[in-house]
């Protein structure tokens, strides 16, 4: 037998965005249900957990060690010929998570706020009625589940099916996703207290490897490439770890996953489907981190759902899309420009860039101040006598 649930929203997925929308909606009194498909949430993670520490007070989530593996001061850059660029700040920069962890205190928040939680529970379509969704079919532990919701929130990840399912538009090229390939384990020689990043077209095209510490001698070692090359992430993955004479035969986890790194969805709620993070491809086109932008999109979507459930009036969830885009949208819209920009530096460049940033100007990247960033690569000799290099900066400007 079919069991039936009914909520004021209902959320699919338990990953970073769901359990934000979850908790922030339920703890205005409104019923909501949170569901993933993973029996233990958090449980395999597709990520290399690295975060800004703002993130902490930004969005109401405990600094707590249960979940914090390591503390970061900042990050080492290399080039294709190996100059360096290094950031470090004397106070904790960012951490590196363990997210099946995280995952499961976000959810944890969100059920302690009131939201029920269920796990282990797929959901395999929308259920319709005149046309309009009234809710959602899934498995619970195997069994049928109809559960009926006046709003959904689409938060299940880059291989969302329910914003499709809505009728919203979803299509991407496959340029702009890339693959990522990465290995948690045993390495030894890295600054413990920084992230690293090596780039490079026969090192990582259009990406880059990292190596986000987590202890003294393990990391998460990682890559993502554009996901239309030819080769695989693993392939190169697996050449830098043999050209730098780094054994890889402690492996304490593999894991792979798709990173979309532009498509933002143009529509991110429709009627009463709201899309949020991976699903609405919510993520920072140049690094590929998605976590704190799934936070700041579930944060405005949850004012805009708690909104239209006070007022009863659907349409305003519209302003969650309207609000997004004038900001984020706008925002990463330029960063995409950039990372295409990016993707046309030779080695050569990179190595000019890396070079001519290592020292002063260090922060401004790490700040994201992009624009300080150019003026100062273009008022320097090694950039002025390229003028191919010239006019790809100037149309960043
Ligand atoms: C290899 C790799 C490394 C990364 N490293 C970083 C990093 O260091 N820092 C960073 O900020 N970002 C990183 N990212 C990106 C980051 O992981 C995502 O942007 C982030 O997890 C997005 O959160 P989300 O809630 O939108 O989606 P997800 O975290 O993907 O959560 C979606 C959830 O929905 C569930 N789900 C899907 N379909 C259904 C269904 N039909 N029914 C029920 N449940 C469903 C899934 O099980 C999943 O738990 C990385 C990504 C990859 C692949």
């Amino acid at each position: 037998m079919t069991e039936i649930m009914k909520y004021d929203v209902v959320v699919v997925g338990a990953g970073i965005a769901g359990p934000i929308v979850a908790r922030n909606v339920a703890r205005e009194g409104y019923s909501v249900l949170l569901v993933d498909k993973k029996p233990a949430i958090g449980a395999p993670k597709q990520c290399a957990e690295g975060i800004n520490i703002s993130i902490f007070e930004r969005y109401g989530i405990p600094y707590d060690k249960r979940f914090i593996n390591r503390e970061i001061y900042g990050a080492r850059i290399y080039s294709p010929s190996g100059y360096e660029l290094e950031i470090r700040y004397k106070k904790v920069s960012g951490v590196i998570l363990e997210r099946k962890v995280f995952d499961k205190m976000l959810a944890f928040y969100a059920a302690r706020s009131g939201a029920d939680v269920l796990s282990r529970t797929e959901v395999e379509d929308v259920i319709r009625e005149n046309g309009k969704i009234i809710g959602v079919k899934a498995k619970h532990e195997g069994e049928p589940v109809e559960i009926y919701g006046d709003i959904i929130v689409a938060a299940d990840g880059v291989e969302s099916t329910i914003a499709r399912k809505a009728g919203i538009n979803t299509y991407a090229p496959p340029h702009e996703f890339d693959s990522a390939y990465e290995y948690e384990m045993l390495i030894d020689g890295f600054d413990p207290e920084l992230i690293h990043l090596w780039f490079g077209n026969d090192v990582a095209p259009r990406g880059y490897v990292w190596v986000f510490p987590k202890d003294e001698d393990r990391a998460n070692v990682g890559i993502g490439i554009n996901s239309d090359n030819p080769k695989t992430a693993k392939y190169y993955l697996d050449k830098w770890l043999k050209e730098n004479n780094i054994p890889s035969k402690k492996l304490l986890e593999i894991n792979v996953g798709v990173v979309p790194v532009g498509g933002f969805l143009k529509e991110l709620a429709k009627e009463n489907v709201v899309v949020v993070g991976d699903a609405a491809r919510q993520v920072n086109p140049m690094h590929g981190g998605g976590m704190a932008e799934a936070m700041k999109a579930g944060t405005i979507a949850s004012k805009w759902i708690v909104k239209a459930l006070e007022e009863e009036n659907l349409e305003l969830l519209k302003n969650y899309t309207t609000e997004w885009w004038e900001k984020d949208g706008k925002r990463l819209e330029r960063v995409l420009k950039i990372r295409k920009a990016v993707e046309r530096l030779t080695d050569e460049d990179l190595d000019v860039f890396i070079e001519v940033l290592s020292g002063t100007d260090a922060e401004k990247i790490a700040e994201g101040n992009y624009t300080e960033v150019i003026k100062v690569l273009l008022k320097h000799p090694k950039v002025l006598m390229s003028a191919r290099r010239i006019s790809l900066l100037k149309e960043l400007l």
